[in-house]
């Protein structure tokens, strides 16, 4: 006896599609550099591609990666968000069978070099500590959702951090603290609100929305009096949604990277509570803390 079985889901494309755009302004002759990461997942009537083996409904990987030169030959990029909403329209306008298509996107963050105090024009450094991502979905006769990432910052701070008051058991040994070192790799996703069309999504500034998450992320990690990570991420996605109306929900994923203090009684050296300056970093176990924070 077999037993009957469907295709549940399906979604094919190809990944990992990099190419490095330049961009150069006529006047100034000034360079930009958009080294980017793209990939494309399409979705539709394809089942019978799996179970039937009928190629003739599959738009070949080669294909979606060719579309993907092309686009960005002929498209301006310097917007993650608008390029991947492009990409994924076309795909569900051009192909019949085709009813949905997702893009995401990696920018790996050149910036402008500054030379002899002066920004250079052709010349860039590699920021290795942030990486910008998106993922647009377009769905056919609804529109397009939009996810965009901050990951990657590696943060510390060397006080202005406690934890205290936690929950106490039988297994509980961790001692209460005032001040710590707070350590993080900040991992960020926020939700926009669903765009209906392509103008509604491209007379949005992306941008300006990546830049304020970035500064009200890295300004509350710092100025904040941290209670304990919770506490701090919350703060932060709090005011990110307070002040860009149209991000619907904001995640942040915080490992807590420990510093330990180091036992210097052996020699009569008190390295501990508020005379702690030396500490062991730990590469792991770290706490993984996270959230989602929406709009009430
Ligand atoms: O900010 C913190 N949150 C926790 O949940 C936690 N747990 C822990 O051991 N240390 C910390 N610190």
């Amino acid at each position: 006896m077999t037993i009957n079985t469907y295709v549940k889901e399906a979604s094919y494309g190809k990944t990992m599609v990099r190419f490095m755009k330049k961009d150069v302004c006529p006047e100034s002759k000034v360079h930009n550099v958009y080294e980017m990461d793209v990939q494309s997942m399409l979705s539709g009537e394809l089942d019978e591609s799996y179970t039937k083996a009928d190629n003739s409904i599959v738009i070949p990987t080669d294909t979606q990666k060719n579309t993907i030169y092309v686009f960005a030959k002929n498209n301006d990029v310097s917007v993650l968000e608008v390029f991947a909403a492009k990409l994924a329209k076309h795909f569900v306008d051009r192909y019949k069978h085709i009813h949905g298509a997702t893009v995401d996107v990696t920018i790996t963050p050149w910036s402008r070099l500054t030379v002899r105090g002066k920004p250079h024009n052709h010349s860039f450094i590699r920021n290795p500590s942030e990486a910008r991502k998106t993922h647009v979905a377009f769905t056919e006769g609804k529109g397009f959702d939009v996810v965009s990432s901050l990951k990657d910052v590696s943060v510390l701070k060397s006080t202005g951090s406690g934890f205290n008051k936690f929950h106490k058991c039988e297994f509980t040994t961790l001692p209460e603290v005032d001040d710590r070192i707070f350590s993080t790799n900040i991992d960020c996703n926020y939700s926009f609100n669903h765009f209906a069309t392509l103008d509604e999504l491209a007379s949005y500034d992306f941008n300006h929305a990546y830049e304020t998450v970035k500064e009200i992320t890295l300004d509350t990690f710092a100025m904040d009096d941290s209670a304990s990570v919770q506490a701090t991420m919350y703060k932060m996605a709090n005011q990110i949604i307070n002040k860009l109306l149209v991000i619907a929900e904001v995640y942040y994923a915080l490992p807590n990277k420990h510093y330990f203090e180091i036992d210097l009684s052996p020699f009569d050296i008190d390295n501990r509570g508020p005379n702690c300056s030396l500490y062991q970093p730990q590469a792991y176990p770290s706490g993984y803390i996270t959230c989602t924070v929406a709009r009430d």
